[in-house]
Formats: C-alpha cells, sequence, structure tokens
C-alpha cells in the first residue's frame, strides 16, 4: 500500500537528511502511528507519501505506482486516494459545514445529487449531522476537526494521513476523534497518523513507526509511545547517548 524502499530525503540548505535511507511499508488496512521527536522526519514522511515532495533517493511506492514515474500531470488523480487531515483543521472559514465537504467533490466534478448524499453520510458517520449549516467559527476544535475528517474521507480514499490531529484538542475530545479515526480504518480505510500524543498511542496499542534523525528506531506491531526517557539537554538541543535529537527542557 505504501513502500519506501532506501529513501533519502535532502532538503536544499539543509546538509542533514530529514529521512535518511529509510526502508518500509505499510500495508491495506493498517493503523499505523508515526511517532519520534521533534524534526525526526514524520512531516517529511507524510509529504512524500503525498508526492509534495521529491526523495533526493530511492523509491516510493503509494497504492501499486511507483511516485517517481507520475507525471505531475496525474498527481491530481493519484491524491484522489488519499485523505489528509491535520493539526490545524484548515477549514475554508466563508463556508458552512456542508460546503466544506463537499467542496473537495465539487473540484473534480461530481453532480450534486451524489454530492448531497455523500456529505450527508459523511456528516452523519462523524457526528455532525445537525450542524450542517454552522460556519466553522460556531464550532469548537473536536467539531471542526470532524468537518475536516469528513472532508478527507468524503471520496473514501484508500488511506488517510494525519499530521497530529489531536494536537489543538483536550484528552476527551481527542478520544473522540480517536474513536472516529478507529471507526474509519475499520471501514477498510488503512490509517497513517504522525503523533507526539503518548497516551493515545499507549492506549491505542497499534503498529508504532519510531522515528529518529530520519531512519527508523523502532517498528513494533502492538506498541506504546515508550520514546526514551531522556535526561534534560539544556542549551545544545542535539546529542546524548542515545544519539536521539531532543528540544532542550523537553522531556520524553
Ligand atoms: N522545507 C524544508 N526545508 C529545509 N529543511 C526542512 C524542510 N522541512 C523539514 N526540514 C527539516 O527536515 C527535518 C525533519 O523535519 P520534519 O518536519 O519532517 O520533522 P517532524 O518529525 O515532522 O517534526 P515535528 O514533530 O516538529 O512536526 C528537520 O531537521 C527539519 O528542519
Amino acid at each position: 500500500m505504501i513502500k519506501f524502499d532506501q529513501v533519502t530525503k535532502v532538503y536544499s540548505g539543509n546538509p542533514s537528511p530529514a529521512l535518511d535511507d529509510l526502508s518500509l511499508e505499510i500495508l491495506k488496512g493498517e493503523f499505523v502511528f508515526l511517532v519520534g521527536a521533534s524534526g525526526s522526519g514524520k512531516s517529511s514522511f507524510l509529504r512524500l507519501v503525498l508526492k509534495e515532495e521529491k526523495p533526493s533517493r530511492g523509491q516510493i511506492h503509494v497504492l501499486g505506482q511507483r511516485l517517481g514515474a507520475l507525471s505531475s500531470r496525474k498527481v491530481p488523480y493519484f491524491r484522489r486516494n488519499l485523505g489528509v487531515v491535520f493539526q490545524d483543521f484548515r477549514l475554508l472559514p466563508n463556508k458552512n459545514v456542508f460546503d466544506n465537504v463537499a467542496f473537495s467533490l465539487q473540484v473534480i466534478g461530481k453532480s450534486k445529487g451524489f454530492i448531497s448524499e455523500a456529505v450527508t453520510d459523511v456528516l452523519k458517520l462523524v457526528g455532525l449531522a445537525g450542524k450542517a449549516t454552522r460556519m466553522p467559527h460556531e464550532l469548537s476544535g473536536g467539531e471542526q476537526q470532524r468537518v475536516a475528517i469528513a472532508r478527507a474521507v468524503v471520496n473514501k480514499p484508500a488511506i488517510l494521513l494525519a499530521d497530529e490531529p489531536t494536537g489543538n484538542l483536550d484528552p476527551t475530545t481527542s478520544a473522540g476523534i480517536m474513536a472516529l479515526l478507529e471507526r474509519i480504518n475499520q471501514g477498510g480505510t488503512t490509517v497513517l497518523m504522525a503523533t507526539h500524543d503518548a497516551s493515545i498511542v499507549n492506549q491505542m496499542q497499534r503498529r508504532v513507526i519510531e522515528l529518529s534523525n530520519g531512519t527508523v528506531l523502532r517498528d513494533e506491531q502492538s506498541g506504546g509511545y515508550q520514546t526514551q526517557a531522556l535526561p534534560i539537554q539544556r542549551g545544545s538541543g542535539v546529542s546524548n547517548t542515545t544519539g536521539i535529537q531532543t528540544i532542550p527542557g523537553l522531556i520524553r
């Protein structure tokens, strides 16, 4: 479903690779947490899956397609198979809930009847059936994230990528979002979620891929957050005995 084969990503102006000779495979239907310290390469990994960035070396296959062979003309069609959710929701502020979710279907030319049915169904799935005409600013953070998830899955993508989807939410609201992502996964969608939320990862006990300096430090089938407890590094921000990059003052 997603296969990275010796992938290195070096950004211009940044000598140390964001991903360093990374190989891994994610299978259809899996629910995978991507964890690791800030700067370990999680968002870079997601951007490469979306073909928002190109690898400097190595091959990436997503849904049976070699991304290097995909022309830029075909990228929008390829992306229709992928839903994406971000920490900051990214809703269109001037459109109501229904229109935020409908928008992605309108731009790909779906009929009004199809859109009406699909949006109604997905708003039911995310628990917002009664709020179709609300504007984003009239919703709580958790509700806004539910709209963003509805928008991401309305076209029934094979893969849902989530970059810290609970990062702006309190624990109870986050638990509701995770229950929703689990339901979406049970419906057959492969879910790949980058997160710093230890309690969620510990509670769900799903596959955990831990990155460190762009390499896989740990790949566990049913794991917890478990990033090594590190001494507080005041001032340096890097080096410690494990070689894992740390943020000064942050205990993991
Ligand atoms: N556009 C860019 N240009 C240059 N360097 C970049 C760029 N994007 C990311 N990097 C660097 O690549 C490395 C990995 O960053 P990335 O954003 O993938 O990490 P992350 O694990 O998602 O971090 P966080 O948890 O803070 O979101 C970091 O050293 C970062 O500074």
